[in-house]
């Protein structure tokens, strides 16, 4: 019997950077499965190791998953690496626990939820149909994954602060983009590391979204409410019984940058991936034309996409479900022990990082049989047990934007099975970064569809 004084197997090896480079660099050449793989191996489901500067115990497993999302707030909390923190800033939700999470929350589910988010598809459609329109049409080739960014960055941005197209949007993507690059990196605050860029840049940003918070704030007490409104107008109206500010002016502002960060690696690698395996899954691409194609065949002329046309993509859903699974865009995530906390018959000191890696459970052949298989039909057959398709995480921090994720993702593809056919003009390997980018960004030569649908498709 192990003692429940005992340090979990494992080394903590060079102080701050630790094993960060190793994790780093395997999840560059994708091989950050066999890493974690090969430590399960070596130590079991519980090992130690010390990662982006903290000492941190590594679990594995649906049981895992299960203790780590719903640990309650005071032996658990939810505490980004030190890069994120200081690039995102302290007030975020993910860096809040309790009470506050929950009031956070709750104000961003206010718009994200899909009872409020369904009178969007329409916007969200026409925004889609203005980045096909400038990005693909007439070409005969493009690079998905850059354009998915745009595309998912100028969704939030038009969606979540109704920030139209034009040089403010495109300069705020700019200072977006050098903020990004240095999220995941070791967080050395030395000239020339691409964590001290991002931190640059991050304030700029941050600057940006506080003019942007003073400009509705203004609007609203100009105009007042009105019952069309974005998320930072939302959270900027939000009262209590007693009619108090819920959220303070620094919530909002942190919060708006965690919302840009979450919505907009993770949505467009999803999107690219699906593109990707459309490509080489013959078979399951046609399912999904055969389903998008007759949608826009009981569509007017123009009439944008509704809620009632996003519930019928059943299959076409199944087919990002997959997509989740074998390439989860959130490679995993931290949280830390708030006391010292028991686990697997170890300890896990307080003070220690505890980290989670999505794609483990989504691997694992005793859950998902023949798991490198593509199969989107995989979920007609079985349902998935309870914390093994976690790539939305769990519990009470479960994605808030996953509905967010999936209007647009449903209509993104809607629009390109429908207008395009499409050839992967590079190899179909992948890299993580930590969210997974394809082989040189996946360029496709894409090729117009002469289709029997409406002219507008
Ligand atoms: C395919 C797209 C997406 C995936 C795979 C994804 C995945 C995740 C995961 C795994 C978590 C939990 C992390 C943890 O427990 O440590 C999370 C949290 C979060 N996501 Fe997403 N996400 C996606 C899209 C979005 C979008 C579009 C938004 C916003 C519009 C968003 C906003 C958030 C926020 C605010 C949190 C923190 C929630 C909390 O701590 O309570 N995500 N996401």
């Amino acid at each position: 019997r192990r003692s429940s004084k005992r340090y979990p197997p494992g080394s903590l090896g060079i102080p701050i950077v630790g094993q960060s480079i190793g994790l780093l660099r395997a999840m560059r050449s994708n091989t950050a499965d066999k890493w974690l793989q090969h430590r399960v191996m070596k130590y079991g489901p519980v090992s130690k190791l010390s990662l982006f500067g903290k000492p941190t115990v590594f679990i594995y497993g649906q049981a895992a998953n299960k203790f780590l999302f719903n640990s309650d707030s005071s032996t658990v909390s939810n505490q980004q690496t030190e890069s994120i923190r200081m690039i995102l800033g302290d007030r975020g939700i993910q860096e809040l626990s309790g009470g506050d999470h929950k009031r956070v929350r709750d104000a961003l589910l206010l718009f994200l939820k899909p009872e409020s988010l369904k009178q969007y598809v329409g916007k969200m459609d026409e925004e889609i149909r203005k980045h096909l329109q400038m990005h693909w049409q007439d070409k005969q080739q493009v690079t998905v994954l850059p354009l998915m960014k745009i595309l998912t960055f100028n969704l939030i941005c038009s969606l979540l602060f109704d920030l139209e197209q034009g040089t403010r949007r495109d300069k705020f993507l700019e200072c977006f983009q050098q903020m990004i690059e240095g999220i995941w990196s070791v967080p050395l605050k030395l000239p020339f590391t691409r964590y001290n860029r991002s931190l640059k840049a991050s304030m700029r940003v941050r600057n940006m979204v506080k003019e942007l918070i003073n400009e509705k704030r203004k609007k609203l007490e100009q105009e007042g409410a009105s019952p069309r409104q974005d998320l930072i107008t939302c959270m900027l109206s939000i009262r209590n019984e007693d009619g108090e500010k819920v959220l303070t002016e620094k919530e909002i502002v942190h919060n708006v940058m965690v919302v840009m960060v979450a919505g907009y690696e993770t949505s467009s690698a999803l999107i690219t991936f699906i593109i990707r395996f459309l490509s080489i899954e013959p078979a399951i691409y046609a399912a999904v034309v055969q389903e998008q194609e007759e949608i826009a065949r009981s569509k007017q002329l123009g009439e944008f996409l509704t809620w009632e046309d996003l519930a019928k993509m059943k299959y076409t859903w199944k087919v990002a479900m997959e997509t989740l699974r074998v390439v989860p865009p959130v490679f995993g995530g931290f949280r830390k022990a708030l006391k010292d906390i028991e686990y697997d018959g170890y300890l896990i000191p307080k003070g220690w990082q505890i980290f989670w890696a999505s794609s483990m459970t989504h691997m694992d052949t005793s859950i998902f049989p023949e798991p490198s298989k593509f199969d989107p039909s995989r979920y007609e057959k079985q349902p998935v047990p309870p914390y093994c398709f976690v790539a939305f995480g769990g519990g009470p921090r479960i994605c808030p934007g996953n509905e967010f994720a999936r209007i647009e993702t449903l209509a993104a593809i809607h629009h390109l099975v429908t207008q395009f056919s499409w050839k992967l003009l590079a190899d179909d390997s992948f890299s993580r970064d930590p969210t997974p980018v394809p082989a040189q960004g996946l360029p496709v030569q894409i090729m117009p569809k002469k289709t029997t649908l409406p002219p507008k498709y």
